[in-house]
């Protein structure tokens, strides 16, 4: 059979094909970057045979020094890398070179705008790895074989990068990939060895096998003073610093070198907002280069996504997205962790549980809080702001999650709250008591369904009046943080919305009294409106915490609170019934009206209009509208008629 009758055609995944479109236009201004990229592919590559020969050292064959080379041919106009690397089977090419196999994509593309500005930024999320090529490349031929298999099982993959790609058997002498660049007519500055070399040092110094460059040689000639000097012969020259970052001392590497470091770990473009790179000797020996990137990923909400630490045991490189060494509220730090206490063959199975994981697990996760610790506290809060948007409501998994670091966490949290006048999430626990009232022992919260709502809740009323701090929440999660954040400094937090709020400790015994009296007085008043809601409620109480509305529903202490069972509810669970405790403002026009009212089928009306008004600022709905409605038609008739 000929090349041609064997040389098949394939189309892209639609998805490829807008990519490419996208990619070529919004990366252009920052095209160089194509070479990290393809690199950074070809040092991953070495990585997995290295893994791979661990027990299998034949995969080497003779051949185990491992490198990247790229050369240039200025008569082609080609730009070639290549590595003796893994290498692809064809599968593994269909797989990797014409379709986007990876987590993320649906939710890259749903979030696309069609607007190129907004796009370019998105993509820079995304990271477009191989297919950056066609940045500057009108056709990219690779050529790859996979390690272990024989040099006629070799395929070349080929595209001008438009909708299809055709692949070919082929022949190919050593095992890995060869990518061959066919640069576009203005871009030959790529075929400049200077201009390669100098993109090589800047965005690819850490990767820690060498890239190599072809060195002409030179012929014999003679130096100044009329000696000889002898020729040179062409050879192959590392032109990085070809050691693993992370072994490297900290005081010679540089913030850039760190930021292409992650870069190249993280598939993100964008500059990480912090890093810490430590080394650890003695009952555990590691070291760690722990970073918190700027932007969240596409998949941080998706339960399935792949996340967790590079692992390499003594620089050999083990796996990708080790997920046993940092707790899934931490699951968006990205790094290295390289240990010389596990086996060379050791498998995720393994990692599970051993004592080395766990104090591995340990170390990370304390060193990550310090970090976040370092940034918290800065002066500048900039960075910190910008780390709490992206991953706030991940980090509030914490203190479920991790009981030991609970009050570390805790620390960390922000909040939006009734000190400040915005929904950003801002105010620390910390801060919070420091601003607490003389003799307030308790941190008040109040959940609701979006800020707004919290914030003009009837339950926040005393609070302004007495001038005491709440916090407002209103994240999916933060129902659940409350559940477990109890505490905090020695002082409880309690939601203004449940019963058995007790400001008395805040009022001065003149308040106190008058209160007293209020309650006594409305005593009998308070049993009528039980008697007439009867089942509906758990109970009837004079309010101390309103000013300005008529009344208030609240939960019991112990009782399921209204975000609780409304979260349970909008995922499909069977909630209990839990009644409402009716809380009434004695002082509030309408309540005096209405307990004036003789009429007991109307007082009895009254009363439901009232408790459904104050379900309704509580829960955002009523269980029946239409009674509702009905209802107070029917008393606005009334009071119409009497008017
Ligand atoms: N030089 C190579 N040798 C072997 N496999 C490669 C090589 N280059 C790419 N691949 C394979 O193709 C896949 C896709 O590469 P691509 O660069 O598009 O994405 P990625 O590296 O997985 O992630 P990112 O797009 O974020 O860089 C890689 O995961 C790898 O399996």
């Amino acid at each position: 059979m000929t090349e041609t009758v064997q040389k098949q055609t394939h189309g892209f995944q639609a998805e490829v094909k807008q990519l490419l479109q996208l990619m070529i236009h919004s990366l252009y201004s920052n095209k160089e970057i194509f070479l990290r990229e393809l690199v950074s592919n070809a040092s991953d590559a070495a990585d997995k045979l290295r893994f791979l020969a661990l027990s299998d050292s034949s995969l080497y064959g003779n051949d185990g020094e491992l490198r990247v080379r790229i050369s240039l041919d200025e008569q082609a106009k080609t730009l070639t890398i290549s590595d003796n690397g893994i290498g692809m089977t064809q599968e593994e090419v269909i797989t990797n070179l014409g379709t986007i196999a990876k987590s993320g994509t649906k939710e890259f593309f749903s979030q696309l705008s069609g607007d190129q500005s907004k796009d370019s930024k998105l993509i820079g999320q995304f990271g477009v790895g191989f297919y950056s090529a066609f940045i500057v490349a009108d056709k990219v031929t690779v050529r790859t074989r996979k390690a272990g298999t024989p040099a006629d099982a070799a395929i070349e993959w080929e595209s001008s990068g438009e909708g299809e790609y055709s692949l070919s058997p082929i022949s190919k002498d050593s095992r890995g990939t060869d990518i061959i660049l066919h640069l576009r007519e203005d871009e030959t500055e790529f075929l400049s060895q200077w201009k390669v070399e100098s993109i090589v040092t800047k965005y690819s110094d850490h990767i820690s096998i060498p890239v190599e460059m072809w060195q002409e040689g030179t012929p014999e000639r003679d130096g100044e003073d009329g000696e000889k000097i002898a020729a040179t012969e062409g050879h192959w020259k590392a032109v990085n610093k070809a050691t693993a970052l992370w072994m490297r001392d900290k005081s010679e590497i540089n913030d850039d070198e760190y930021n292409e470091f992650y870069k190249h770990i993280s598939h993100d473009w964008t500059e990480p907002l912090s890093w810490s790179h430590n080394k650890v000797e003695g009952g555990t020996n590691y070291t760690s280069l722990l970073y918190v990137p700027k932007k969240a990923p596409f998949d941080l909400w998706n339960r399935e996504a792949r996340h967790g630490l590079k692992l390499y045991v003594q620089r050999v490189f083990i796996m990708d997205d080790a997920e046993q060494f940092m707790p899934s509220y931490l699951r968006f730090i990205k790094g290295v962790l390289d240990s010389s206490d596990l086996p060379l063959n050791v498998s995720r199975e393994i990692l599970q549980d051993t004592k080395v994981t766990q104090s591995l697990r340990k170390g990370c996760t304390s060193r990550v809080l310090k970090m976040l610790e370092k940034m918290a506290k800065a002066e500048d809060q900039t960075d910190y702001q910008t780390f709490w948007a992206e991953f706030g409501q991940v980090l509030k998994e914490g203190p479920g999650e991790d009981f030991a670091n609970k009050e570390t966490v805790a620390k960390l949290l922000r909040f939006a709250s009734t000190h400040e006048d915005t929904a950003e999430q801002k105010v620390s626990l910390e801060s919070y008591v420091s601003r607490m009232k003389e003799g307030q022992d308790e941190i008040f919260f109040l959940v609701a369904d979006s800020y707004e709502a919290a914030k003009h809740s009837p339950h926040l009323e005393v609070f302004r009046k007495k001038g005491i701090e709440v916090l407002l929440l209103s994240d999916r999660i933060d129902e659940w943080l409350m559940q477990h954040l109890t505490e905090f400094d020695g002082k409880k937090l309690r939601s203004v919305a449940k019963g058995g709020l007790d400001l008395s400790k805040l009022d001065d015994e003149e308040t106190k009294k008058a209160q007293e009296e209020a309650e006594k007085q409305f005593a009998s008043v308070a049993e009528r409106f039980k008697a007439a809601l009867g089942e509906q409620v758990k109970d009837v109480k004079v309010s101390h915490r309103l000013t300005d509305s008529p009344a208030c529903v609240v939960t019991d202490e112990f009782d399921m609170s209204t975000q609780m069972i409304k979260l349970m509810e909008s995922v499909g669970q069977k909630v209990p019934e839990v009644k409402p405790i009716f809380e009434l403002n004695p002082e509030h026009q309408l309540v005096k009206h209405i307990a004036d009212v003789q009429d007991e089928t109307q007082f009895k009306q009254w009363a439901e209009v009232l408790l459904d008004q104050a379900l309704l600022a509580e829960r955002g709905s009523l269980k029946q509208p239409a009674t509702f409605v009905s209802r107070l038609n029917s008393l606005l008739l009334s009071l119409s008629a009497k008017a």
